[in-house]
């Protein structure tokens, strides 16, 4: 099993154990040291960080599994670590504000099942290569197995304007319950909004909130200049005071983002008219344009107040004021009045969930993998039964089964390949299955009807495109 070392600059963090490749061992075992730096692995005695997931701006995160957890449940270990040469001033405040998050997800995180949970947040005492002692901090949050809106944007170039306004909604009710918290977040962007692959949308990055406790809303009191450039309104890059508004204004910028696909938020602004530009980019209703610019407004006293402002203006816009919606609305709100009671979250998969739309490359993908995988199934079927009938009717059946799961994104990515790679080996292998053919026959046959599905995709795309511009 491999280890990643948390050692800030380890030069060589990948360690492996051939021991830990049995459960039990992993279980049982006292604790691993890095063979590089000597850096303890088992953190806190019972989380082994495996990967690398990437660098923030006050932490690094790492996958890591909890070895006490009977299916060694997979978590995020991040690790408090500020980017640049700060001064013990701002070395202090970035500590205070990786503490905020622990304190902030530990609240909102069991209270909303679509906010991470707080696992564990704890120090680390350790010798340094010069036998100096050095202080790390852990914070142990809910791993959330899916992609965020920027990674998504990447793959699709732009999201449609059903899909953003059904984020818009999601994230203004999220919204809605952290600002009733009296948590403003502050750092909402694409790469801190994530889609799991169960299709809910999840809030990260709960380092830069502001909490104003026993002050109401928009106090008194400065937002000690952390923003993301780009996303925060005027107010928040002065370092004056925060708003529930401040989050709105994110708010807009990123569904702009995700609309026009520029990934370089920056190039939407226009220094002329001191305002970002977007409208001549996209297509969309003009009342959805205009609640989006009423979010974006620099005047805070001018801007929507409230999500809950921002919820009743799309609930007036008649096509996207459906019946669904006002139940997850209702829910919310349920969620919202009783927080006492609700101290563990319920993982359930939603009802409604959402029907992503399909990139270019993934329908492509799709096709690719159906043909191929098709036709494995359809000579190892073949060559199985003596009725060609039976067999034929078998083979149609995987092959709607096949499509049929990649629709409702049961099977995708990395899983497709898995799939294609195990029936291959199983043909391989078992020669009964192959008939008369040999395996260069077999691999020939399934990469032509594999490209032929690909090539009738494209067609039946094209035509679609075609006919959605006529019409
Ligand atoms: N709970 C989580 N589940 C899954 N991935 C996560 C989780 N939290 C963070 N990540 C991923 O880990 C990486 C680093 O996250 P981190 O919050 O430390 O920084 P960031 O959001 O990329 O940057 P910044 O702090 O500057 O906003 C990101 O790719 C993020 O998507």
């Amino acid at each position: 099993m491999k280890v990643y070392c948390t050692r800030p600059g380890c030069p060589r963090p990948h360690n492996y154990f051939s021991d830990l490749e049995n459960n039990s061992i992993i279980r049982t075992v006292q604790q691993k040291y890095c063979m590089t730096c000597g850096m303890p692995l088992i953190l806190a005695g019972r989380y082994l960080p495996t990967k690398l997931l990437g660098k923030g701006g006050f932490g690094t995160a790492f996958l890591a599994i909890d070895r006490y957890t009977p299916g060694m449940r997979q978590c995020v270990v991040k690790q408090f670590q500020p980017a640049g040469n700060l001064n013990q001033t701002q070395m202090q405040l970035a500590q205070d504000l990786f503490e905020r998050e622990a304190i902030v997800l530990e609240e909102l995180g069991n209270q909303h099942d679509q906010i991470p949970a707080l696992f564990a947040y704890f120090p680390l005492l350790v010798e340094n290569l010069n036998c100096k002692e050095e202080q790390f901090f852990y914070l142990v949050q809910e791993y959330i197995d899916g992609q965020t809106l920027e990674e998504e944007l990447v793959e699709k170039g732009r999201f449609t304007e059903t899909e953003v306004v059904q984020i818009l909604r999601d994230i203004l009710n999220l919204l809605k319950f952290v600002h009733n918290k009296n948590i403003i977040h502050r750092d909402i962007k694409p790469s801190n909004i994530m889609y799991h692959r169960n299709g809910k949308l999840f809030l990260l990055d709960f380092g830069a909130v502001k909490q104003v406790t026993n002050n109401p809303i928009g106090s008194n009191r400065s937002s000690t200049g952390i923003y993301s450039l780009g996303f925060s309104p005027p107010e928040q890059i002065s370092g004056g005071q925060v708003f529930p508004s401040t989050d709105l204004y994110a708010l807009a910028v990123t569904i702009i983002t995700l609309l026009t696909g520029e990934q370089e938020v920056n190039k939407l602004f226009d220094v002329h008219s001191n305002q970002i530009e977007w409208r001549s980019r996209v297509q969309i209703d003009s009342n959805l344009g205009n609640i989006l610019d009423r979010m974006l407004i620099a005047a805070v006293n001018q801007r929507f107040g409230t999500a809950t402002e921002v919820l009743e203006a799309l609930s007036k816009l008649p096509q996207f004021s459906q019946h669904q919606d006002l139940e997850t609305s209702k829910s919310m709100q349920s969620q919202i009045q009783t927080p006492v009671a609700i101290t563990n979250k319920s993982r359930t998969i939603p009802k409604t969930r959402i029907n992503r739309s399909f990139s270019s490359f993934e329908i492509l993908f799709g096709a690719a993998f159906t043909g191929f995988e098709g036709t494995l199934i359809a000579i190892a079927l073949l060559n199985l039964f003596s009725l060609t009938v039976v067999s034929l009717i078998c083979a149609a059946a995987v092959f709607v089964m096949l499509i049929f799961s990649q629709i409702n994104r049961w099977i995708e990515k990395q899983d497709l390949l898995i799939i294609s790679a195990i029936t291959f080996i199983v043909l391989f292998f078992i020669p009964l299955l192959r008939g008369n053919l040999g395996i260069g026959e077999v691999i020939i046959l399934s990469c032509g009807i594999s490209l032929i599905a690909v090539a009738i995709t494209s067609l039946f795309s094209l035509i679609q495109k075609l006919l959605s511009l006529l019409l």
